[in-house]
């Protein structure tokens, strides 16, 4: 029995990628492929890398188009999303419904209102498995939030590090990433003369979207790892408190996709070893290797050996976008500062390809575990480079 699944934004860069990858899954069907203004046309005259599906008529995002379905993936612009699923469920009740965008990512009311506006749309399991919890969240599901593409690999970055206590809960991200990020709509920063042979910053200053959510993930990250039921108190009676913090500058690249993010923050425990700085440690400095690089690549090896997604690089390589590309991965490495302020400072590098594991491959896997697939079913590891 194959599953039939149906895209909304089918003409939009997630859409595409969404279709590229579905096209090669071996457990579904493609159904409905919706678009907006060109609802009508052929998804060929938008999307000619789909050559198999070239000759499908465009139908309208409606929930009478996109009902009937076991999937719909809805890759629409912020705010699109929430009513439309409201209307599919009430003809496919078992639908299990997608969401690319940001809908319903944030579980913080006051941090919607503050980064989007408008009434909060209410939260949905988070897709990314790899966050405490996450898996078995999504395990069955009906109802999917697609992180965004920079909290993607921030989160992945420094998770580890905050689970172990490893760092302060202070996190600067700086990122770059390819132009697709910004979707498809023609805007006149993103024109090819802009952006050609620059690299820019935007959202300086903490005004980016995407600073709440990975302050929302990565505080998850910590306080799972400092009392994951073993009795241990939280760090402080406060949970606000316990809050991590991020400073988030984003970069636009002059490449069409690819994101890589340089994510750091001070040491708990002097990198040259004295084990009485502030912080808690739930690792050991004592049994831990010497070397703070050493100590920091041993924890992220731990947290990550059994994901299929997600590989530390051997010592001495680095991550690039190119080796991402088309691929549903993150690939991460790490560092130590030791001179970098009173501890150190660890220093995680991650590449993604935003539209891969940042939207659409990310989306894949987490529709795998809703519908008790393996997780890894019809999504590529393999990257396009050079
Ligand atoms: N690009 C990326 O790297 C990432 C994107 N996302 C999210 O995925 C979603 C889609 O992004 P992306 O593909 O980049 O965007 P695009 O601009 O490339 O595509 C937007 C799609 O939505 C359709 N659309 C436009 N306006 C409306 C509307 N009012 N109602 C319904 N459909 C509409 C468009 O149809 P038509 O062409 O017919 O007008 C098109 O198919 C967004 O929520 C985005 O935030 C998430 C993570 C990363
Ligand atoms: C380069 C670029 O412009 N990137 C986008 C983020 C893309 C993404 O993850 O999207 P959503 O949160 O919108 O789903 C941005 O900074 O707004």
């Amino acid at each position: 029995m194959t599953f039939s699944v149906a895209v909304a934004g089918a003409t939009g860069y997630a859409g595409g990628e969404l279709l590229r990858l579905l096209l090669g899954h071996p457990e579904v069907t493609i159904g409905a492929v919706t678009a907006h203004s060109r609802a009508g046309e052929l998804l060929g005259d938008h999307q000619p890398q789909l050559l198999p599906l070239a000759d499908r008529e465009l139908g309208r995002t409606d929930a009478a188009t996109l009902a009937g379905h076991d999937v719909v993936f809805l890759a629409l612009p912020h705010g699109a999303s929430g009513p439309l699923a409201a209307e599919i469920t009430e003809l496919s009740p078992d639908a299990v419904i997608v969401d690319c965008g940001a809908d319903h990512r944030l579980t913080d009311a006051a941090a919607w209102q503050r980064f989007y506006g408008g009434e909060h749309p209410g939260s949905w399991p988070y897709g990314l498995p790899e966050l405490p919890g996450a898996r078995e969240q999504l395990a069955g599901t009906s109802r999917v939030a697609v992180p965004g593409c920079y909290p993607t690999a921030a989160t992945l970055a420094m998770a580890p590090a905050l689970a172990a206590g490893l760092v302060q809960p202070d996190i600067v991200v700086v990122a770059a990433s390819g132009t697709s990020g910004a979707g498809k709509s023609s805007k006149p920063h993103l024109l090819g003369s802009e952006v050609m042979g620059s690299l820019s910053v935007y959202g300086v200053g903490g005004g980016h979207r995407h600073t709440p959510e990975m302050v929302q993930n990565l505080t998850l990250a910590r306080n799972a790892g400092a009392h994951p039921g073993s009795g241990e108190s939280p760090r402080t009676p406060d949970g606000a408190a316990d809050q991590v913090t991020v400073s988030f500058t984003p970069m636009l690249a002059p490449m069409p996709r690819g994101i890589l993010a340089t994510v750091s923050a001070p040491l708990t425990v002097p990198a040259t070893g004295d084990s009485a700085a502030a912080g808690a440690p739930t690792f050991d400095p004592a049994a831990a290797p010497a070397d703070a690089t050493e100590r920091a690549r041993e924890i992220y090896q731990k947290a990550y050996a059994a994901e299929p997604f997600v590989a530390v690089l051997p010592e001495g390589q680095w991550p690039t976008t190119a080796a991402t590309l088309g691929a549903n991965t993150c690939l991460l490495q790490v560092a130590v500062d030791p001179a970098a302020g009173p501890t150190g400072r660890l220093i995680v590098i991650a590449a993604i390809d935003n539209l891969t594991k940042g939207t659409a491959g990310g989306a894949v896997q987490c529709m795998n575990l809703a519908l008790g697939l393996p997780e890894t079913t019809g999504l590529p590891t393999v990257g396009v480079a050079p």
